[in-house]
C-alpha cells in the first residue's frame, strides 16, 4: 500500500545545502520510497537552544511502501550515514529529519510520536509545509495549520534562502 508521508529536514552545520542534499538523495534512492514534493529551503533563526548558528530547513513529501517505524528506522539510518552526533537536545547538527504526519494517523509509541509533537510550534516547520500543501490540517484536528501559524511569534525568524524553482528537487541545490 502506497503511504503519504511528510518529513521537515534541518540543518546547522558544515555545508547546509549540501547536508539536505545528501539527505534527500539518500532517501530518494531507497527502494520503497519516493520523493514527490518538496518546499523552497528556508533560512531560520534558531529555536529551543538560542546559541548556534542558524539553520537551513525544509519539507518533503514522500510516498512509501514503508511502514511508520520503518521509516524512522530509515531516517535514523540516513542521519548516521551523513555523520550525525548528538551532542545537545535541541542544539547544533549536520542533518535532522523528522517525520511530521503519516497519512492521517495518529502514532504514540515510545520510540515514535505522529504528528510530530512540537511541529504545531515551529514556524521552521508550518511554512515550508504549508508552502507544498496549502490546506494541511492535522488528523482529527478541523483548525487548518494555516491558522496555527499566525499565532506563531517566531514565523518572523524563517526567510527563504533558495526559492523552488522547477520541477526536480536537485534543482533546488544546483548552484
Ligand atoms: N515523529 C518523529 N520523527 C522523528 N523522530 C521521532 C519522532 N517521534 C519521536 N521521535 C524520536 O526522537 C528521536 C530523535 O530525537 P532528536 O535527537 O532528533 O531530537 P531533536 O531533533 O533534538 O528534537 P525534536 O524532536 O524536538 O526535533 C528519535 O530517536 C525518535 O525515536
Ligand atoms: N530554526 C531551527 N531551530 C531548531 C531546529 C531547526 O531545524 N530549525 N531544530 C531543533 C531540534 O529539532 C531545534 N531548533
Amino acid at each position: 500500500m502506497m503511504n503519504v508521508a511528510y518529513i521537515g529536514l534541518g540543518s546547522n552545520i558544515g555545508n547546509r545545502s549540501e547536508n539536505l542534499n545528501e539527505a534527500i538523495k539518500s532517501l530518494s534512492l531507497l527502494e520503497g520510497i519516493s520523493v514527490v514534493n518538496y518546499s523552497s529551503i528556508y533560512e531560520t533563526d534558531p529555536v529551543g537552544y538560542e546559541d548556534q548558528d542558524q539553520f537551513l530547513n525544509m519539507v518533503i513529501q514522500l510516498e512509501t511502501v514503508m511502514s511508520p517505524m520503518q521509516l524512522l528506522e530509515t531516517c535514523l539510518q540516513v542521519e548516521k550515514n551523513l555523520g550525525r552526533k548528538r551532542l545537545v537536545r535541541w542544539g547544533p547538527r549536520n542533518i535532522d529529519l523528522d517525520i511530521l504526519l503519516y497519512n492521517h494517523e495518529n502514532i504514540e509509541t515510545e520510540k515514535l510520536i505522529i504528528p510530530h509533537p512540537r511541529m504545531q510550534e515551529r514556524a521552521f516547520v508550518l511554512i515550508p509545509l504549508l508552502e507544498i500543501q496549502p490546506d494541511i490540517s492535522l488528523p482529527e484536528m478541523n483548525l487548518p495549520l494555516q491558522s496555527t501559524l499566525e499565532a506563531i511569534p517566531d514565523r518572523k525568524g524563517v526567510r527563504i534562502w533558495k526559492q523552488k524553482n522547477g520541477e526536480d528537487v536537485f534543482a533546488l541545490f544546483a548552484s
